[in-house]
């Protein structure tokens, strides 16, 4: 039907009963936005809704607020690099336990099974419970500033994860989001602690960060990265859903201490 002529006139509906109406159907908004049983993100449209009846620009309004408006898919791809992290000689040590652990290392898997798809080994952080929670008290200490930074709502971490990966010559993790299946959506934030023995023997392995767009909560990833070149002794955090990729590591030495070496892991939050 043509809204221009569902008016008044044509419905036949007295003043009185449109008023009705329009109180009713208030009401009946009213509660839906109150309901919790009504998931956010469609209290999150009716809202809109109800704002944009009212002449309020929401995107106009709230330009640097980071919500997934209905029509405009959310889109990831911000970072935060934060070079010197830690002091040097705690830099030192991280290499010394990756060193010492070198036989304890795994091949790396992922969690779809797909092959051909990433090439590293990793050092789980039952190895090294002390690094671990030195680790994790750095960063925890640091995430308020690095969620103020991606502009990120703050989060109760429930959990720390860790790992310590090797990517030697050769290795590399495709295009891929660290919180897309079911034992991985409550990551929320992915950091990564870059880390080897200076000179420098490989290159390649930079961390390339792909522009991804939510859209129904499933990620897509555009043509457009940043890339982020792994230095020693820095740290990157960004969102788990962010869709991010390992390029190629090329190294002329066979030694295991000559890798490319990352402290990293995920901050989790509670289940919804
Ligand atoms: O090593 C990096 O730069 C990123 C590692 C990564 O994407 C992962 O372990 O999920
Ligand atoms: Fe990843």
């Amino acid at each position: 039907m043509n809204g221009d002529r569902l008016n008044r006139k044509s419905l036949n509906v007295t003043p009185l009963r449109l008023q009705g109406l329009v109180d009713r159907s208030i009401d009946v908004l009213e509660s839906l936005l109150q309901d919790r049983e009504v998931s956010p993100l469609d209290r999150a449209a009716i809202a809109l809704k109800i704002l944009e009846a009212t002449g309020v620009n929401v995107r106009q309004t709230l330009p640097s607020v980071n919500v997934n408006l209905p029509n405009s898919p959310l889109v990831l791809g911000g970072y935060v690099q934060m070079e010197n992290f830690l002091s040097p000689s705690e830099n030192k040590q991280a290499l010394e336990i990756a060193i010492a652990s070198a036989d304890q290392f795994v091949a790396s898997t992922t969690t779809t099974g797909a092959v051909n798809y990433r090439e590293s080994s990793i050092l789980y952080a039952t190895k090294f419970p002390e690094y671990y929670q030195f680790m994790k008290h750095r960063i925890l200490e640091t995430l308020p500033q690095v969620l103020s930074q991606l502009k990120h709502p703050p989060f109760t971490v429930t959990e720390v994860e860790m790992q310590l990966t090797a990517h030697h010559n050769g290795g590399y993790y495709k295009i891929h989001n660290d919180s897309s299946s079911a034992k991985t959506k409550t990551r929320t934030i992915t950091y990564v602690y870059y880390f080897y023995d200076q000179p420098k023997a490989f290159t390649g392995g930079q961390l390339r960060l792909y522009e991804t767009e939510l859209r129904n909560g499933v990620a897509y990833n555009k043509e457009t990265f940043k890339t982020i070149e792994p230095i020693n002794n820095s740290i990157v955090f960004f969102d788990s859903r962010c869709k991010h990729e390992v390029m190629p590591v090329s190294c002329d030495s066979p030694n295991f201490k000559d890798g490319r070496f990352t402290l990293n892991g995920w901050l989790r939050r509670a289940e919804d």
